[in-house]
């Protein structure tokens, strides 16, 4: 399979540069008219890929909305998962794993392997058993052309308590995390295939993100305060490789397909006026 990061820019190129979280909160589930079991979800969810499956370049299931129903919510995530990818979207899994080596092996298993009945083109990690330890990770995404964001700077506001703190030899964590990606990118083209999260929040940080070569997911618009105005100070000269992230704000449309695509709409012009594409 081509490399995550072509697949990547290819799909921002073609359908606009968007990604549209699939969050299945109890309040949004109430606001839909929908019961907060099983039945809600499965039927939130499959609103959303009619809505927008065909429209949105990149999808990203938050896994702890359906792991909250046990066995019958995993079933939903693997067919939603499977009927965004039929249409061509590519989908994010935002797990946050991360773990020691021999497990986080098996979470690469999991999520990065094309024969795994809950495979995605790309997951969120977390760095913080150190860099190192996700290395299978990325062994798994380079054998089979799988996408990695690893947590940078996150948009909650308890994340710079440590992304910011300093590492032995002066740099921040988060700056750390960023040139430990920068390294894995090295020589990638169009963009790289391991990408870092940080948050639309953060403000200008003074990390330097100009060396990553990889895609950043930017979780924190809309709901979270976060304006697509503000990427342009954060990203600065590497404002193409931002893949701005909505869940809430356009999930709000719902529950009609019309609402969807209305929400979906204002949030990609908003994203394309910022990146200026
Ligand atoms: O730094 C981070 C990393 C991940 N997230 C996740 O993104 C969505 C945001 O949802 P909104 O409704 O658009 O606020 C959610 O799944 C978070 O877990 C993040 O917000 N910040």
């Amino acid at each position: 399979m081509e490399p995550f990061g072509s697949r990547l820019h290819q799909a921002l190129a073609k359908r606009g540069p968007l990604c549209v979280g699939i969050d299945p909160h109890a309040s949004l589930l109430a606001a839909w008219g929908l019961s907060d079991d099983v039945d809600g979800v499965e039927r939130f969810s499959r609103t959303v890929v009619e809505a927008l499956a065909e429209r949105v370049a990149v999808f990203k299931p938050q896994a702890a909305f359906f792991e909250r129903f046990g066995s019958r919510g995993m079933a939903i995530l693997e067919s939603t998962i499977r009927q965004l990818r039929d249409a061509g979207a590519l989908v994010l899994l935002d797990a946050k794993r991360g773990d020691i080596g021999s497990t986080m092996a098996a979470y690469a298993d999991a999520y990065l392997n094309p024969s795994s009945p809950i495979y995605v083109d790309a997951i969120t990690v977390s760095p913080f058993l150190g860099f190192g330890s996700l290395r299978p990770a990325f062994d798994s995404a380079a054998l089979h052309g799988g996408g990695v964001f690893v947590l940078a700077l996150t948009s909650n506001p308890e994340g710079s308590q440590v992304q910011h703190a300093r590492t032995a030899d002066g740099r921040t964590v988060a700056q750390l995390i960023l040139d430990e990606i920068s390294q894995l990118n090295t020589g990638a083209k169009p963009l790289g295939s391991i990408g870092a999260v940080v948050g639309a929040t953060v403000g200008r940080t003074g990390e330097d993100l100009s060396r990553t070569n990889g895609p950043f997911l930017v979780p924190g618009l809309g709901a979270q305060g976060g304006d697509p105005a503000g990427l342009r100070e954060i990203f600065g000269d590497s404002i193409d490789a931002v893949l701005p992230s909505y869940s809430r704000e356009v999930l709000a449309g719902g529950p009609t397909v019309r609402g969807l695509i209305e929400a979906t709409e204002r949030s990609l012009d908003a994203c394309r006026r910022a990146l200026g594409g």
